[in-house]
């Protein structure tokens, strides 16, 4: 399996090996003693599955506050994303620097984005489904997010702004420096 750390202490990138054969091909997309190996823990307690219709699709920055507070262990079954994360960990050294990567269901990536750090993605495809297991319950009350172009992150999305497609809840999201905080290290 390749894991490789990111700039973010923490993050990680994993590359679980594909066992190919006439009929296509095996692998173990979450193994609990491997992963824990590459310092991703779990326990993860719910699997999400999302669909994405269209290129430019945005979701994010994203995260869960206080107890429900989210580690995410994210990957790409069709087509691509291209999958961001921003440390919100007030005393980080890295405090609002951000991460990305290309996932895709060629490249069987995963991301793994601890809690403590906001997550987001924009798809790179037509079609894009995404599968990420979490370690929180769900809590709407926790929820909390930055806006995907903040300019004090300068993320650099793949993607034109004029071509992003948001939610309505996404469109209005504040920038970091104006959210209480969110997490301290
Ligand atoms: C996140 C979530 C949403 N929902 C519901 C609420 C709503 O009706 C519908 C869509 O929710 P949202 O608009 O929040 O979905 P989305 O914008 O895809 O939110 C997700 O974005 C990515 C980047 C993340 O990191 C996730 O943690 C999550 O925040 O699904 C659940 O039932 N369970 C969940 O765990």
């Amino acid at each position: 399996m390749k894991v490789e750390p990111l700039a973010i202490a923490d993050v990680r990138l994993i590359t679980p090996p594909r066992f190919q054969d006439p009929r296509g091909f095996f692998s173990e997309t979450w193994n609990q003693g491997r992963f824990a190996e590459a310092g991703i823990p779990g326990p993860f307690i719910q699997d999400n599955h999302v669909i994405s219709r269209g290129a430019g699709v945005l979701r994010g920055l994203h995260c869960q506050v206080g107890p429900n507070a989210q580690g995410k262990l994210v990957r790409c079954v069709r087509g691509a994303i291209f999958d961001v994360a921003v440390d919100a960990r007030q005393g980080s050294p890295t405090f609002g620097r951000w991460v990305g990567a290309t996932l895709s269901a060629e490249n069987w990536t995963q991301i793994w984005v601890p809690a403590g750090v906001l997550h987001g993605y924009c798809t790179l495809t037509e079609e894009t489904e995404v599968i990420y297991k979490v370690t929180g319950a769900y809590d709407k009350a926790a929820e909390r997010g930055v806006i995907w172009n903040d300019p004090d992150i300068g993320i650099e999305w793949p993607v034109a702004a004029a071509d992003v497609i948001l939610s309505d809840k996404d469109k209005v999201l504040p920038r970091l420096r104006d959210c209480p905080p969110l997490f301290y290290v």
